[in-house]
């Protein structure tokens, strides 16, 4: 539980106010009322085909490290749950805090979780490149899985492996055959969704968030691993460990979160 004490000292951006943002009605990560979320039946299961062998790369870019995969070509699609388009899988990466006690960008009735993941998707029917479609409204797919502390995940560890070699801001490493899809849920039918924005800058409105009910276990060592990368580069005097990289939660401006579930 984050208590007032500890998210008021600067240790602790949890309860800086909202960032201002020109315009900004939709803006992201919010907190999940599960009361206030409405059932909609229309939502179908999400369908997801991810090839592990487009993995390319792997990189430091000072505020997470992106998993890249080649999405000129439709091997990596995001179809179906509140989307009439398919989108392209670009990349994946996480936001995680400096203890287990918070790190996630979204909450759930105000709770935390210690990291949260973000696949990142963007409309191939509409638009022929990830640029163009992040400045539109119906641009992206993001899928959030939120992540707890718990036994290993088998399926992270290559991953966490490749983490010392890209410590530094702009430092990148060839990495290949990874499947994202190892790191869903097993229930991905169970989501809640609802329109809004980048959660770093440009913060563009160009968002469907469909955050997943179910989370994912990752080992607590696999965890601190992610917290020795670093948001500096290796010329910079000063090492800043990369750590609470999420941003505040954002006033919900009237919008409806819609359930895939009761
Ligand atoms: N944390 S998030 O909302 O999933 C998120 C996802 C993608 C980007 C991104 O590509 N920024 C670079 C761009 F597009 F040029 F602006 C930023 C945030
Ligand atoms: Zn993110």
């Amino acid at each position: 539980r984050c208590n007032l004490t500890a998210c008021s000292s600067k240790m602790h951006p949890m309860w800086q106010g909202p960032l201002a943002v020109p315009g900004g009605d939709r803006q992201s990560p919010i907190d999940i009322v599960v009361r206030k979320s409405v059932l909609d039946t229309e939502l179908k299961p999400l369908k997801t085909t991810y090839d592990p062998k487009t993995c390319q790369q792997i990189w430091n870019n000072g505020y997470s490290f992106l998993v890249e995969y080649d999405d000129t070509t439709d091997k990596n699609t995001l179809k179906g749950g509140p989307l009439q388009d398919t989108f392209r899988l670009c990349q994946f990466h996480f936001h995680w805090g400096e203890t287990n006690d918070w790190g996630s960008e979204h909450t759930v009735d105000r709770r935390l979780f210690p990291a949260e993941l973000h696949l990142v998707h963007w409309n191939a029917d509409r638009y022929s490149l990830f640029e163009e479609a992040v400045m539109e409204d119906n641009g992206l797919a993001v899928i959030g899985v939120f992540l707890k502390v718990g036994k290993r995940h088998e399926g992270l560890q290559k991953l966490v492996d490749a983490l010392p070699t890209i410590r530094h801001k702009d430092s990148v490493v060839e990495f290949t055959c990874f499947d994202p899809g190892c790191l869903l849920p097993a229930n991905t039918d169970d989501y809640w969704t609802y329109h809004g924005s980048l959660t770093t800058p440009p913060l563009t409105e160009s968002v469907t968030w469909i955050v997943m009910k179910q989370h994912i276990e990752v080992s607590h060592d696999q965890l601190a691993v992610f917290r020795s990368l670093l948001f500096t580069s290796a010329e910079e005097e000063v090492q800043k460990s990369m750590v609470n990289n999420f941003r505040v939660q954002q006033p919900l401006r009237g919008r409806t979160v819609r359930s895939s579930f009761t």
